[in-house]
């Protein structure tokens, strides 16, 4: 029988399929993480984004000791996006609607956080959430105001869908991303706990091979501590390095607790064409 692998996690597969998979080689991808040693500016930069603070115990002293150039950088000013509302959903690509605007996408493995990031960078609760995998079952579009279109997809790699269900739901998904001549930018939505799993990665190659640019958002921060949310941003970087579509910065959220939000909205705003770019990069530079 076939393995089912849509669950499983990259680092995993890669070993199993390498070696013939012991539990040996799970627990040294284990300790190969525990070994991933995050510079202080990565740790200071989550910090300001709000996932905590590196605690001044022996352990963190060595990075503590490495020097940064800029220690309070100025804080970036909060960014609100227009009103967000609802137009269109789309069971088949002839009820795409007509493109006005241009677009984001958010793509992910089911129940990883994207309607509810959708939720967090409009500040309303318009678009529907639910803790069980599956909710989102069409492509839907939301307006943000006059500036852009949000487009929120249902989940791939969830296994409690029969498989022509699927497979139409990938399909409408493919046709969505390869012919949507409006469509700036895919965020892959991935859950901070698991990181890039062997169905990200599958997407991740559909997009490069139909030159569709993305990036990788990591959202329910909240749910890590800050050394492993540290750690996951820079294997997921390392992940990625291989794909020629792919925006080398990861993006770091949580939609609960709103960390990082602000940053997201600031890059999808200067993305879109409506922040200037001496304001974005003055602003970055700062960071
Ligand atoms: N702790 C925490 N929970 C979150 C966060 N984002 C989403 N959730 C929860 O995760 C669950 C799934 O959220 P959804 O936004 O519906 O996920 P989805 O990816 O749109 O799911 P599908 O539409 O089924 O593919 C809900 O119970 C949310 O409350 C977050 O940043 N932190
Ligand atoms: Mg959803």
């Amino acid at each position: 029988m076939l393995q089912d692998i849509r669950h499983t996690r990259l680092t995993n597969i890669t070993s199993k399929d390498r070696k013939g998979g012991s539990a040996a080689d799970q627990l040294s991808n284990r300790q190969k993480f525990k070994q991933i040693d995050p510079p202080l500016r990565l740790y200071e930069r989550l910090e300001r984004l709000g996932f905590g603070t590196l605690r001044r115990t022996k352990r963190y002293q060595s990075v503590r000791q490495q020097k940064t150039k800029d220690k309070h950088p100025v804080p970036d000013p909060e960014y609100k996006l227009p009103l967000m509302s609802f137009f269109a959903g789309a069971k088949t690509p002839a009820s795409f609607p007509p493109a006005h605007l241009e677009e984001v996408g958010f793509v992910g493995r089911s129940n990883v956080g994207k309607s509810s990031l959708l939720n967090s960078l409009a500040s309303t609760t318009i678009v529907r959430t639910s803790d069980k995998p599956g909710l989102t079952q069409q492509i839907n579009f939301f307006s943000v105001g006059r500036l852009f279109t949000m487009v929120d997809m249902p989940g791939y790699g969830f296994a409690f869908v029969d498989d022509d269900q699927r497979q139409q739901w990938r399909q409408l998904m493919e046709t969505y991303i390869g012919e949507r001549k409006s469509l700036k930018r895919v965020y892959v939505v991935i859950d901070a706990r698991h990181g890039l799993k062997v169905a990200d990665m599958d997407f991740l190659k559909m997009l490069d091979m139909k030159r569709v640019k993305f990036q990788v958002v990591m959202t329910k921060c909240d749910l890590q501590v800050l050394p492993t949310l540290a750690r996951r941003v820079m294997a997921v970087q390392d992940d990625i390095k291989g794909f020629r579509n792919a925006v080398k910065d990861v993006l770091v959220v949580s939609s609960k607790t709103g960390a990082g939000v602000n940053q997201m909205r600031k890059e999808m705003l200067f993305l879109m064409g409506h922040l200037k770019e001496k304001d974005f990069y003055v602003e970055k530079n700062k960071q």
